[in-house]
């Protein structure tokens, strides 16, 4: 049985159902991310584990316990959430602590496991210090030694680091991996940024209109989404309109905009789908191995790579090439485009209006 298993989890608030039948299992010190826009039931999800809601219908079961009977406070969870919700009056040690003076530890016990949690998140010669006169950064690790002293079964995490600005964050992000497997501590992570949810995840849940969509390695997801709603989603992507003509063992054939296009084998039956195609995947090559060509139409230089848009007959393509020091095509030159065609993921259609 795994660690933790969600089993058909719904919640509904009226008549908006926030969560649909979700079901995840989450295998002891992983580190999973909920991963969805803005009103997918991300945060609701976790609220229901947390005990903060309680579920419509379905079961939460944690280490071979029922969950949903269980009260809040009695749950043993470590949380951590945007705000951080530090106490102000209270030193970096006195907040670290008052989950376990709460449980009754002894204050020796106390201080022990205090100077523990401060040393795994590097804030130990910050300890007499008050949250006010502290960065958002070191905030934050407060929080995170406040929800891990407890040595929680399970840590909870909502959108710990959206409050922090890009660098930061990116820092932060390598940090709460460093914790999280050395406290060895089994986590769930809400949160909107793909590039978080991919950098810090085993394993990343895709949802949407609070369903599951997909849930895998961030490379799988990546590299095999199975929508489109998924694939522009997770990084950036070219979405094409195309018909599906024949496939077969060996590969497919496409239109695209009036154009034949070459594809893998699909699993889907012929007529209207959506292909999409990474941009990185797209090579710059000379005019006689085209697939397609065009001006470029956007060129921008983000330091490690540049981004370009091409005007193609199949329609403006992204593609992203990293940056090596070499001459790179003009504004308004015209280049020619390539691909491998096991490099097109074809999607069902319906799923964009999903
Ligand atoms: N207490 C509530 N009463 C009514 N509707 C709610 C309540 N809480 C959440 N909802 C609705 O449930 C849906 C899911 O909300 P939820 O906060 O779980 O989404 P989320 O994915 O965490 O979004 P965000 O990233 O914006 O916080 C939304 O449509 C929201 O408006």
């Amino acid at each position: 049985m795994p660690f933790l298993q969600l089993s058909g989890l719904t919640k509904r608030f009226g008549d908006v159902v926030a969560v649909e039948d979700f079901s995840l299992a989450v295998e002891k010190g992983e580190f999973v991310s909920l991963l969805g826009p803005s009103g997918c039931g991300k945060t609701t999800t976790l609220q229901m584990i947390a005990g903060f809601e309680q579920p419509t219908s379905g079961h939460i079961m944690l280490n071979g316990r029922h969950l949903e009977e269980v009260p809040a406070r009695n749950r043993g969870l470590g949380i951590v959430f945007q705000t951080y919700a530090l106490f102000p009056h209270m030193t970096v040690e006195e907040n670290v602590a008052f989950g376990l003076e709460m449980r009754g530890i002894d204050k020796k016990e106390r201080a022990r496991k205090v100077a523990g949690a401060l040393e795994l998140v590097q804030l130990a010669h910050l300890a007499k210090r008050y949250p006010r006169a502290m960065s958002g950064g070191q905030r934050q690790r407060v929080a995170l030694a406040r929800a891990l002293v407890i040595e929680p079964e399970l840590l909870l995490l909502d959108e710990p680091l959206s409050n922090l600005d890009a660098k930061l964050r990116e820092e932060m992000q390598l940090e709460l991996r460093r914790i999280q497997q050395e406290a060895g501590v089994t986590t769930l992570l809400v949160t909107h940024d793909q590039n978080e949810a991919m950098a810090l995840s085993d394993r990343v849940a895709v949802m949407h209109h609070g369903r599951l969509m997909q849930q895998e390695t961030p490379f799988h997801v990546y590299e095999n989404p199975k929508s489109s709603f998924i694939s522009t989603f997770l990084g950036k992507t070219n979405s094409l309109t195309a018909t599906l003509k024949t496939t077969n063992d060996e590969g497919s054939a496409l239109v695209c905009n009036g154009m034949e296009l070459a594809g893998p084998p699909a699993h889907l039956r012929p007529g209207p789908i959506t292909v999409s195609l990474r941009p990185e995947r797209i090579e710059i090559v000379e005019a006689g191995e085209a697939v397609v060509s065009g001006p470029v139409i956007e060129r921008i230089f983000l330091g490690d790579q540049w981004l370009f848009r091409i005007e193609t007959p199949i329609g403006p393509l992204l593609v992203v090439r990293r940056n090596r020091g070499q001459r790179e095509p003009e504004h308004g030159e015209t280049v020619h485009l390539a691909w491998t065609p096991h490099h097109l993921r074809l999607l069902p259609k319906e799923d964009e209006a999903a």
